[in-house]
């Protein structure tokens, strides 16, 4: 069947979309909260009282009944709070959604219509053969049809870890062949039918049930989560406190008075006081504060996305930047992964060179004695690899596979083998893909005369190691002896010496079938090298830039490679991470040393070389027991434990195995080094940003109360400097907007130059203290200075009930906040240069603007709700300019 048909009759690999939330949802979301509802049961008290009084009797006839604006405009006020945060919540949800979808997409292998390529997991349809390799997640049901050892995790589907070894489906034992999407394949390699996509898959229908489960909180947002109730209690408590005093107030001054006013005027009276207290524990509660964090991560993780870091687990991104350690592989993540047969011995004494042109005739002269050695490379190369050369998902014909086949494929190729012939022609009978952990391939196949040949390909030490025999120059088989093993040696590392990546291959006939050994590996004993050949892989262009910015921002930087000391060494020397003083080692001797030895070590350890995922689980171990906060990168599937060990595992994008990137919090896209640096901005951004807010969030918070407290008390008519309406305007400035200027500040390179904050710091540091504290002192005393000298200072006709003066008062209180949320954008010290950067931070600017302008309509034009009178231009300028003269004038 055609797949357009196949796609229609059984649909593709993907659920059915969730239903949308609607905006009314976060509407209602949004308003759902305590201090909102108590202020417009107020409002509506005020709007009654106040239309009331309007048309009683009592109410002068000459003057306009304006007792209903009060109580509209608290509603309105209300209404746009609401509106803002949900139309943030929403914006956010959305990010989060792309990131998700993101989040799902993959390559797979399949073979369709005869065809090997590449698709993405989404177009996978029931008919498709599928490819599987260790370390896959298999994405949709299948039936096992060929391969060989594929064992299975199921526990995803289970719940037991049990692993389960499947037979192909006309095998000789037909037990257990269905493979279930989820599942993890640990070793083996195979194929599979599809038979179930989708909603209709065993995965797929498990992800339905669990839809609508939500996550929990990162770290960062408890921390921030528990801060904003004590502060709110506090607020509650402040707020309480003033509604007392101000009845008190209230009923002490009539009762000496001996006078008492009329029943309504007390009850509005006394909803303006509720009014007031619920306004200030309005702007009390600081409810943009956990806020911030999600915007924070919200834009952060999409931005990341940009810079090819698929955030997987949110907290991921915080933590980064308190990271103190990476641990790096080598292969793809520092070097390009693009790679190349460059030299070689193949066999003894022949070698080549292909950067010098003459070299490769001289090799194929010499070669021209021992035809079946090549062969037999050719052979064990094309037979003995899981690559293939087909689509790729983009559409183009290429190699596809691990980089170290594709490479030898392709140095084949070159050699004038067509390798897919070669594997028609051969019986496998036995696998043994890639381990990291064995370093090591091999396959075995049945020649025709029965016996078995077994070609194994790998870590050439490992190889070497393993031969008794080797191929001379014509072609014989001969036995090793130390002075020729000495010989191949000295190869070996000066290839290493040149970062080259060396592989040994090596065969042997068997008369029977070897059996595994407990560990699984097949045994390599009485191996005969048919050579050595030499890989190159550069290093990525900006990896030296990236180590030493890394080392600027007092992050350590260590490589764990599973490539040869040697090559590890000159590659970590090039790119800067090996330094004078600096130790390299094998990961062999790592492991047998004492934790003691481990510990005193690790601070100069700069290279652990042919490693195994073991090896990784340790040094996190060590470094987490320092207290260090480690990032980890990793792509094999035995790498998952020290990758969900790390405080930031990173897996990579393009080599990863699926078990890799399940274990890991974010996905390297590109696999590149370089992107860890930015995920180490983007989270210092994240973690500066959440404490900016903070500090001008607290800053306001504190004036704004203490000021309304003070200034309510000493009036004559107990009410604050600061109308309702206008505090709630104060406090969409601070909670709603402030979050979204302050807590989207894309990351500078600024952020690269200190050292790293220890996770466990409090959230308030001592200079944040000092500028809260300060500025909230400061920005009180201005506004008293003014209201209580005001009237002289600005030469102002007092008498006309203040109005001019309450509403300069205001003014000033906003433009000093926008005075005091740019100084918030400079709290770690580096530089008192407030505005460094601001031209990258649009949002910053287009917030501002927004809140000078919304100021400015609402002074001229906002009068009846904010009890506002339009002001002059010269008394604009004086009040920006105001806190300024008030220091001249104290
Ligand atoms: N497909 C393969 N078949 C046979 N041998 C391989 C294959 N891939 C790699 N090797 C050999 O095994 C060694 C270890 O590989 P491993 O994947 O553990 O680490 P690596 O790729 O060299 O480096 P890193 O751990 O930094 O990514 C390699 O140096 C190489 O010699
Ligand atoms: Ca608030």
């Amino acid at each position: 069947m055609m797949s357009k048909q196949r796609e229609q009759a059984f649909g593709r690999n993907v659920l059915p979309k969730q239903s949308e939330r609607s905006f009314v949802s976060y509407l209602i979301e949004t308003y759902n909260d305590k201090t909102l509802i108590m202020l417009t049961v107020a409002a509506f008290v005020s709007l009654s009282i106040g239309t009331w009084r309007d048309y009683s009797s009592s109410h002068p006839p000459d003057e306009p009944r304006l007792g209903w604006v009060e109580g509209t405009a608290i509603l309105l006020a209300v209404l746009v709070v609401v509106l803002t945060n949900a139309i943030n919540n929403y914006q956010k949800e959305a990010q989060f959604k792309l990131l998700n979808s993101k989040r799902e997409d993959r390559v797979v292998n399949v073979i369709r219509n005869g065809q090997e390529r590449e698709l993405s997991v989404f177009d996978l349809l029931v008919g498709d053969i599928l490819i599987l390799e260790p370390g896959d997640i298999i994405p949709a049901d299948g039936i096992y049809l060929e391969g060989h050892n594929v064992t299975c995790d199921e526990s995803s589907a289970t719940g037991e870890s049990d692993t389960v070894k499947k037979t192909p489906l006309f095998g000789t034992d037909r037990a257990d062949c269905y493979l279930l999407s989820g599942a993890k394949i640990l070793e083996g390699v195979g194929r599979c039918i599809i038979v179930a996509v989708g909603e209709n898959s065993f995965y797929g229908r498990m992800m339905m049930a669990m839809r609508g489960q939500n996550l929990e909180g990162t770290p960062l947002q408890i921390k921030l989560d528990s801060l904003a109730e004590q502060i709110a209690k506090i607020g509650f408590a402040a707020a309480l406190l003033m509604f007392f005093a101000l009845v008190f107030k209230y009923v002490v001054i009539h009762s000496l008075r001996k006078q008492w006013p009329s029943g309504d005027e007390i009850a509005s009276t006394l909803v303006n006081i509720v009014i007031q207290t619920i306004t200030i524990i309005v702007v009390a509660v600081p409810e943009g504060l956990p806020m911030a964090v999600t915007m924070a991560l919200a834009f952060a993780t999409t931005q990341m996305l940009k810079d090819n870091n698929l955030v997987r687990v949110l907290s991921a991104c915080e933590t980064m930047g308190n990271a103190t350690a990476i641990c790096t592989d080598k292969t793809g993540t520092l070097t390009e992964n693009v790679m190349t047969v460059e030299q070689g011995m193949i066999p003894f004494r022949c070698v080549f060179d292909y950067q010098e042109a003459s070299s490769k005739n001289r090799w194929a002269t010499q070669l021209k004695n021992a035809q079946n050695t090549q062969l037999l490379i050719a052979q064990g190369i094309a037979v003995n690899s899981t690559a293939y050369e087909g689509e790729n998902d983009r559409g183009e014909a290429a190699f596809i596979g691990s980089k170290t086949e594709c490479a030898l494929l392709n140095w084949i190729k070159l050699l004038g083998y067509d390798f897919r012939q070669l594997r028609r022609d051969s019986t496998v009978v036995e696998v043994y893909p890639f381990a990291s952990k064995w370093k090591s391939m091999s396959t075995i196949v049945q020649l025709k005369s029965g016996k078995y040949q077994q070609y194994t390909k790998g870590a050439s030490e490992i190889i070497l190691s393993s031969c008794t025999y080797y191929m001379d120059e014509n072609g014989n088989k001969k036995k090793m002896n130390d002075e020729i093993t000495k010989q191949w040696q000295s190869t070996i590392s000066s290839y290493a010496n040149q970062a080259l990546r060396t592989i040994g291959i090596a065969y042997r006939e068997i008369p029977t079938l070897p059996k595994p050994e407990q560990d699984g590996q097949l045994p390599l004993d009485n191996m005969t090298l048919l050579g050595v050949v030499a890989i190159t892989d550069p290093l990525r262009p900006g990896v030296v830039e990236a180590v030493r910015a890394f080392r600027k921002a007092g992050v350590f930087v260590r490589m764990i490679t599973g490539d040869n000391i040697d090559t590890a060494k000159a590659i970590a020397r090039t790119s800067g991470i090996l330094t004078k003083g600096g130790i390299a080692m094998s990961g062999p001797e790592f492991r047998s040393m004492t934790i003691e030895e481990q510990r005193k070590i690790l601070p100069r350890l700069q290279v652990l070389a042919r490693s195994g995922p073991l090896d990784k689980t340790i040094v996190v171990a060590r470094l987490q027991e320092q207290d260090q906060v480690v990032g980890m990168t990793g792509d094999g599937t035995n790498d998952g434990p020290a990758l969900k060990m790390a405080d930031v595992g990173f897996s990579m994008g393009i080599t990863g195995t699926e078990v890799a990137k399940e274990a890991s919090d974010i996905v390297l896209m590109d696999d590149n080094f370089n992107s860890i640096l930015k995920a180490l901005l983007w989270g210092r951004a994240v973690n500066d940003g959440v404490r900016k807010f903070l500090t001008f969030q607290l800053t306001v918070n504190i004036a704004a109360v203490v000021l309304s407290f003070i200034s309510s008390l000493t009036s004559s008519t107990t009410e604050s400097v600061l109308t309702a309406v206008q505090l709630l305007w104060v406090n969409l400035i601070m909670d709603t907007l402030a979050a979204l200027a302050l807590a989207t500040e894309p990351p500078s390179e600024q952020l690269l130059l200190r050292k790293p904050v220890s996770r466990n710091a409090h959230l308030i540091n001592f200079s944040m203290m000092k500028m809260i504290v300060g500025q909230a002192i400061f920005q009180v005393i201005v506004n008293l200075v003014l209201l209580y000298q005001g009237n002289e200072l600005f030469f102002l006709d007092g008498s006309k009930d203040g109005k001019v003066l309450r509403t300069m008062i205001f003014n000033v209180f906003v433009f000093m906040q926008i005075f005091n949320e740019i100084n918030c954008r400079r709290i770690d010290n580096t530089t008192l240069n407030v505005f460094q950067n601001i031209t990258h931070h649009s949002m910053f600017i287009i917030i501002q603007v927004t809140v000078i302008i919304s100021q400015f309509l609402i002074v001229t034009f906002g009068g009846l709700a904010f009890k506002t009178v339009p002001l002059t231009a010269s008394q604009w300028l004086v009040t920006k300019n105001a806190p300024d003269s008030i220091i001249e004038y104290v």
